[in-house]
C-alpha cells in the first residue's frame, strides 16, 4: 500500500477506524554531527563512542557512531507526526540495533501498520530504520489512538 499521504492537518492523526493493515508511512533525515553532540547534550550519554574520535578509533566501530537513540527518535517522529500521528500514544517499542549510523549518513525510518485491534483502540506497527539498503534498526511498535465513536 502506498504512503500516507500527508493531506490531514498538522494537528490531526488518524482514528482506530480510518487504519488498516499495510499502510506505511515514512521520516528521513541526515544525521549531523551537529545532532550527535547535541543528543549527547541533551540526554546525557557523553558515551566516547559518540563523541571522542581518538576514542572512537580504538573501537570495532573504527570511529564516531550516533547513539542508537537518536536513530529511534526518527521512529517516534513517523508515529507521532504522520502514522498515526497526533492523537496517538506510544505504548511499547521493540528494537534491534543492527548496523551503525555515522554522521553524514541519511537514515529512513518507516513505518507499516501490522495489526489493529479495534476493540482496544490498539494498532501494531513494523518500524524499520534504515541508511540505503541496510537495515540500521528495527522492532515493532504498540501504540493507542483516538477512536470516532
Ligand atoms: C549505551 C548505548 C550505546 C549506543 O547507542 S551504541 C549505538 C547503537 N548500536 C549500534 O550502532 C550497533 C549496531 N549493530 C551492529 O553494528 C552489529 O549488529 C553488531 C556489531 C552489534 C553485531 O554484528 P556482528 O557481530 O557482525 O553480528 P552478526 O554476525 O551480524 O550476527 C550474529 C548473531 O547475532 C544476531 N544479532 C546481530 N545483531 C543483533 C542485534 N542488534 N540484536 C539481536 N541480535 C543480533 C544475529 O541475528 C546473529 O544471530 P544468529 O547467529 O542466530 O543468526
Amino acid at each position: 500500500m502506498d504512503d500516507v499521504r500527508q493531506v490531514r492537518k498538522d494537528t490531526e492523526g488518524y482514528c482506530i477506524e480510518d487504519l488498516a493493515v499495510g499502510m506505511t508511512a515514512s521520516f528521513s533525515k541526515t544525521v549531523t554531527e551537529a545532532d550527535i553532540v547535541l543528543f549527547a547534550g541533551i540526554s546525557g550519554d557523553t558515551n566516547p563512542v559518540h563523541i571522542n574520535q581518538e576514542y572512537a578509533a580504538t573501537t570495532m566501530f573504527q570511529g564516531r557512531i550516533a547513539h542508537g537513540m537518536l536513530t529511534v527518535g526518527f521512529i517516534s517522529a513517523v508515529l507521532g507526526t504522520k502514522l498515526p500521528g497526533p492523537g496517538c500514544i506510544y505504548m511499547n517499542q521493540s528494537l534491534k540495533f543492527k548496523a551503525p549510523v555515522r554522521a553524514g549518513d541519511t537514515v529512513t525510518a518507516r513505518a507499516t501498520v501490522t495489526e489493529l485491534v479495534p476493540e482496544k483502540r490498539r494498532v501494531v506497527l513494523k518500524t524499520v530504520c534504515t541508511v540505503g539498503e541496510t537495515v540500521v534498526v528495527e522492532g515493532e511498535a504498540l501504540l493507542m489512538v483516538p477512536s470516532r465513536g
